[in-house]
C-alpha cells in the first residue's frame, strides 16, 4: 500500500509494560493507558497493520522498561487495488456521527466500513478541516485520533490515519481513549502533547454490537453536526472513487509529508478530572478517602476511571468489574440504558457493600450511578440528580432534556428545585444545541441531558462527558464529607427525594428496514410521519391517553 510519505516519528514513553496480554490484563487497572497499549503489537514487533510495516524493536523478554524517542522508518509498498466494493457513503451517517459494519461474520450484516472506506473518510475529514480552518499552508493542521476497545479499532485507526496523513495533516494517535477526551484534546494547550489538535476523531460505535464501528468528530467548537458529517461523507465518496484508478490513487494519496505521533493523552485527561474534584473540595488531596466506589466499564474504554481518577482521590475501588478492554464485550453491553448492565453494577454495589457504583458506556460519553441501597441514578433519576446539583449552583436555570422524560421530572425540576424544564427532541446533539441556542437568546441554561445518560454542562464546554457527570456527583460526596456529613451516598439519594417515578415506563425501539415494501421506495421520513399521525389518532380516540402538549419530536 502507498506510504504515508515522508517522516513518521514516534514519541513514546513506556514504563513497565508487559508483552503478554495475560500480563497486560492484570496490569490494566494501573497502566491501562500506558502508551504500550497504544502500539499495535504483534509477536514482539510493532506492526503497522495493513497500511505499512515497520519494525521498531524486537522485545525478547516479556517484561520490559524502555523509552523510545526518535524517528521510525515506515517502509510501505504501493497498494494494488483491483476493485472496490460499491459503498453508499451517505448510508454510513448516523445523525451527527458515522457508523457501519467493520467486522465480517454476522449474517445479513455485510462489511461497509472497510479500511479503504475509513481511509476515504479520513481524507474527507482532512479536506473538510482544511477548509473550515482556512488553512493557508503556513502551519500544518493536527488531528488527534483515539478509539474504544472494539476489535476493529486498530485497523480503522491506521486506515483513517493514512487518509489524514495522506492529505498532509499531522496525526496524533492516543490509542485507547474516551470520546470526551478526544474533544478535550482540541482545547488543551500543551505543546508536548501536540495540543491543541485542530480536529479530533473518536473511533467508536458506542454500545452497538462488536461487529460495528464508527467515527465521532470534533473541533474546538464541539462535536460536528449532521450537515458536516454529510459533507465529509460526500468528500469521502469522491476520494474513494479516485482510489479505483492508479492515477487517481496517486493524486488522492501522498499529498503531504505528514507525521504520526503516539502519545498517552488519557493520563493527562484523567489527571484533569482528579484536579477538578480536588479543587471543588478545597484543594484536599484525597477528598474521597473512606468512600468505597465500584466502577463497571463493561470492557469498554472507561476502566481508567477506577485507577486513574478514584484511587488518586483516596477512594477504595475493590469490586470494580469489567475494567479490561475487550471488544467482544463478554460480560454485558456497556450501556447505562441497558437493564442487564444496570443489574450488573447494582449487584456489584450491594455485594461489595459499596457507597456508590458508577457505570459507563463503551466510549465514556454516557454514564449512570447506583446508590449504596442499589437504587439507580439513571434515566429520569440521573437527570433529577444532576438538575439538583446544577440548580444549587445556578438557581432558576433551564434544564434541557430529551422528549421521553417523565412528567414527574418536570414537576421535580420546576416545583421542588425552582428551575425550568425544557423538554426537547431526542438526540444528544439536539439537546446540547438547544441549550446553546437558549443561552444565545437570553434564556440561561447550564445543563443539557438525555435519559440515555448523555449529559453536557455549560461549565464543561457543552461536552457530553460521562466521566465529568460523575465528577460532579463525586464533588457532592466530597463536600458532604468535608462538612461533616457521613452516610455514603445518602446525600445523593436525598437530592432526588420527592421525584415521582412513572408507574410504568416502556421504551420501544423499532428496527427500520429501509427496503421494506411498506416504504414503497419513498423516503423514510414520510413513512415515519404517517406512523406518528396514526399513533396520534389512536391517542385521541382513547380518553385514558393524553399526548404531551409540547412536543418537538419530528421537527426538522
Ligand atoms: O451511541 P451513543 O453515542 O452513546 O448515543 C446513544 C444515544 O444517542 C442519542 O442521544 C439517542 O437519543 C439515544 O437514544 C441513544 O441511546
Amino acid at each position: 500500500m502507498a506510504a504515508i510519505s515522508g517522516k513518521v516519528f514516534q514519541n513514546i514513553n513506556v514504563s513497565q509494560c508487559y508483552q503478554q496480554s495475560r500480563h497486560f490484563s492484570n496490569q490494566y487497572r494501573r497502566d491501562c493507558f500506558a502508551p504500550f497499549n497504544l502500539l499495535p503489537f504483534d509477536g514482539g514487533k510493532v506492526a503497522w497493520t495493513s497500511i505499512s510495516s515497520m519494525q521498531l524493536r524486537t522485545f525478547s523478554t516479556p517484561q520490559i522498561n524502555f523509552i523510545i524517542r526518535g524517528p521510525v522508518h515506515c517502509n510501505a509498498a504501493p497498494s494494488t487495488i483491483s476493485s472496490l466494493d460499491n459503498i453508499d457513503f451517505q448510508k454510513l451517517q448516523n445523525g451527527s456521527d458515522i457508523r457501519g459494519v467493520a467486522v465480517a461474520g454476522v449474517e445479513g450484516e455485510p462489511v461497509n466500513l472497510t479500511e479503504l472506506v475509513a481511509e476515504a473518510i479520513g481524507a474527507g475529514f482532512a479536506a473538510w478541516l482544511l477548509e473550515k480552518k482556512k488553512a493557508d499552508g503556513s502551519r500544518r493542521l493536527k488531528v488527534s485520533i483515539g478509539h474504544d476497545s472494539r476489535i476493529s479499532a486498530k485497523k480503522l485507526q491506521d486506515a483513517i490515519s493514512q487518509g489524514i496523513a495522506g492529505a498532509g495533516l499531522d496525526v496524533i494517535q492516543y490509542g485507547l481513549a474516551s470520546t470526551p477526551a478526544m474533544f478535550n484534546s482540541t482545547i488543551t494547550e500543551d505543546e508536548a502533547l501536540f495540543c491543541p489538535a485542530d480536529g479530533s476523531i473518536m473511533i467508536t460505535a458506542s454500545h452497538l454490537p462488536f461487529n460495528r464501528n464508527g467515527f465521532k468528530f470534533f473541533t474546538n467548537a464541539g462535536g460536528l453536526g449532521k450537515a458536516d458529517i454529510k459533507e465529509i461523507l460526500g468528500r469521502a465518496a469522491e476520494f474513494y472513487r479516485n482510489l479505483n484508478s492508479t492515477d487517481g490513487l496517486k493524486n488522492s494519496r501522498g499529498k503531504g509529508s505528514a507525521s504520526i505521533e503516539q502519545v498517552d493523552y488519557m493520563s493527562v485527561y484523567a489527571s484533569d478530572l482528579v484536579k477538578a474534584v480536588r479543587k471543588a473540595a478545597g484543594n484536599k488531596e484525597k477528598p474521597l478517602e473512606g468512600f468505597h466506589i465500584v466502577v463497571d466499564a463493561g470492557n469498554g474504554a472507561g476502566g481508567f476511571f477506577a485507577a486513574k481518577v478514584l484511587e488518586p482521590l483516596g477512594a477504595i475501588t475493590s469490586g470494580s468489574q469489567f475494567l479490561e478492554p475487550d471488544g467482544l464485550f463478554p460480560n454485558h453491553i456497556p450501556n447505562p440504558e441497558d437493564k442487564t448492565a444496570m443489574r450488573a453494577i447494582t449487584e456489584a454495589v450491594l455485594h461489595n457493600k459499596a457507597d456508590l457504583g458508577i457505570i459507563f458506556d463503551t466510549d465514556v460519553d454516557r454514564s449512570a450511578a447506583v446508590d449504596s441501597n442499589g437504587r439507580e441514578f439513571n434515566r429520569n433519576r440521573l437527570i433529577a440528580l444532576m438538575s439538583s446539583i446544577v440548580l444549587e449552583e445556578h438557581p432558576g436555570t433551564t434544564i434541557v432534556t430529551d422528549s421521553v422524560t417523565s412528567d414527574g421530572l418536570t414537576l421535580f425540576i420546576e416545583k421542588k428545585l425552582g428551575g425550568k424544564h425544557h423538554r426537547f427532541k431526542r438526540g444528544y446533539k439536539n439537546v446540547i444545541d438547544e441549550a446553546i441556542r437558549l443561552n444565545s437568546i437570553g434564556e440561561e441554561s447550564h445543563l443539557a441531558i438525555e435519559t440515555s445518560g448523555h449529559g453536557a454542562l455549560k461549565e464543561n464546554h457543552w461536552l457530553d462527558d460521562g466521566a465529568y457527570l460523575m465528577v460532579k456527583i463525586l464533588n457532592k460526596l466530597a463536600s458532604a464529607r468535608a462538612s461533616g456529613l457521613g452516610g455514603g451516598s445518602q446525600v445523593l439519594t436525598d437530592l432526588v427525594e420527592g421525584l415521582q417515578e412513572p408507574a410504568v415506563a416502556v421504551e420501544l425501539r423499532l428496527k427500520i428496514n429501509q427496503n421494506h415494501p411498506d416504504l414503497q421506495g419513498g423516503p423514510f421520513r414520510d413513512y415515519g410521519e404517517a406512523v406518528l399521525k396514526h399513533v396520534e389518532n389512536l391517542v385521541a380516540s382513547d380518553p385514558k391517553l393524553v399526548k404531551a402538549p409540547v412536543n418537538y419530536e419530528g421537527d426538522k
